[in-house]
């Protein structure tokens, strides 16, 4: 994420990881405080041994886009609800890129977190079928917990 103060929309990425039982890590990267940083996470990911990258970051949320240019594992990306713009700043700055270096773009704020943990699950679930279990398992809780009855 590009700041720490993204951890509160960022954190719901994180939880849904850990249900489904997600070795992840969290890190604050920023395309435009710590350049440096984002060019060494981001051209090393691979070699670390990494398998996709969620990117959540608000306004001129560059971050998403940029580590994406850098590698070519899959980049999720989150916009975080800015102040100003309620998000629609991030969200287009994340969404509009150029045909070539693909975003896989969330929805705004929090939906868009817990959205991105998911589908970072259901990528690495293609190749691990102990982890697709778990993740049907967790959609058929979530099924299980919607109420018919509003009352
Ligand atoms: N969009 C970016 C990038 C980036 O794109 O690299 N780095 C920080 N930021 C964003 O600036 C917002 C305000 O940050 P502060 O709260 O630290 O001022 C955050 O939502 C962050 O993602």
């Amino acid at each position: 994420m590009g700041s720490t103060s993204d951890w509160e929309t960022m954190c719901h990425a994180a939880r849904v990881l850990d249900e489904l039982e997600v070795s992840h890590e969290t890190k604050v990267v920023s395309a435009h405080r710590t350049p440096q940083r984002l060019y060494d996470y981001a051209n090393g990911a691979a070699e670390r041994g990494l398998k996709t990258i969620i990117a959540g970051a608000g306004g001129a949320a560059h971050l998403p886009g940029m580590a994406a240019a850098m590698t070519h594992l899959p980049v999720l990306g989150v916009p975080v609800e800015s102040k100003a713009l309620k998000g629609i700043d991030s969200l287009y700055s994340i969404v509009q890129m150029p045909g070539g270096i693909p975003v896989g773009t969330l929805a705004i704020g929090k939906p868009g977190a817990i959205n991105a943990g998911l589908l970072a699950a259901a990528i690495l679930a293609t190749s691990d079928e102990a982890l697709a279990q778990r993740l049907k398992a967790w959609r058929a809780a979530q099924t299980a917990g919607v109420a018919i009855d509003p009352e």
